[in-house]
């Protein structure tokens, strides 16, 4: 792993698998930090470089005073991938990741070979919402809201059968600054993609969880819909982090979608 300052923050991430290969970023979504890849990368490291990172606010990664926007995150990416020379990568963007990767094929496109975006949507819940959520981070933290969001991040089965796992990922989540988490909350808060959607001229993939409670399957295919020519698929059993509860299927979708993409 490495430290790179960048836009005056320091960034958390590692480059790892195949350094000849074409290159592979995931982006991270609220409240988690990019050990959330691990069950994945090894179904893409030995024909791929693949790129972590823990975007501003979280891991541990600088969190610069709040609020953020997806052009900041945007920003950090580019500038992460001007550092380690990448003119061009495939990227898997989770929720808010996904968003900062459909901001990143209409800003760079050039960067951009394909996109599969997790979870995600051009527009994710209401500016309500996320005021509300950004109030009670400032007011009690995060640990207040930790239950309800672990109830959208994994589906019932997996906390019943997984306690130790979700207790780990909530550690995970509890331990994100408050004002990072914020931060990152005002970025979605702020941000429609709608009209960006149309403009995106590359390979995408959207991946939905049939029982994800943030960004429900018909809002995922709703933002399909927009890209021209995106395809659609749906986990069964999922919840909002299918890298974390269905990591073989997710990779199975991705590999397929960058196979069709001809990056391998
Ligand atoms: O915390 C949630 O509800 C899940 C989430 C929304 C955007 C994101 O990145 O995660």
């Amino acid at each position: 792993m490495a430290f790179t300052r960048v836009n005056r923050i320091v960034l958390h991430h590692q480059v790892l698998g195949r350094a000849d290969g074409p290159t592979l970023v995931f982006i991270n979504s609220l409240g988690s930090d990019f050990r959330i890849w691990q069950e994945v990368v090894p179904d893409f490291a030995d024909r791929f470089r693949v790129v972590l990172y823990d975007k501003r606010g979280h891991g541990l990664s600088d969190a610069p005073a709040a609020p953020y926007t997806i052009d900041d995150h945007t920003d950090d990416l580019i500038a992460l991938l001007d550092h380690l020379k990448i003119d061009k990568a495939a990227f898997v963007g989770l929720s808010v990741g996904g968003m900062i990767a459909q901001r990143l094929a209409v800003r760079s496109p050039k960067r951009v070979q394909a996109l599969a975006l997790c979870c995600t949507a051009a527009k994710i819940g209401t500016p309500d919402l996320w005021a509300e959520r950004i109030a009670g981070v400032e007011n009690s933290g995060i640990e207040p809201l930790a239950d309800n969001v672990l109830q959208r991040w994994f589906t019932p089965l997996f906390r019943e059968t997984h306690p130790d796992e979700v207790a780990g990922w909530r550690n995970m989540l509890v331990r994100t600054p408050a004002h990072g988490y914020a931060g990152t909350c005002a970025a979605i808060r702020d941000a429609d993609l709608r009209s960006d959607a149309g403009r995106i001229g590359v390979p995408t993939l959207c991946v939905a969880g049939d029982q994800d409670g943030s960004t429900p399957a018909d809002v995922v295919k709703g933002t399909a819909d927009l890209i021209p020519g995106a395809g659609f698929a749906l986990i069964e059993g999922a919840g909002h982090i299918p890298c974390v509860e269905k990591p073989s299927v997710l990779s199975a979708l991705i590999n397929r979608h960058l196979q069709e993409a001809g990056l391998v």
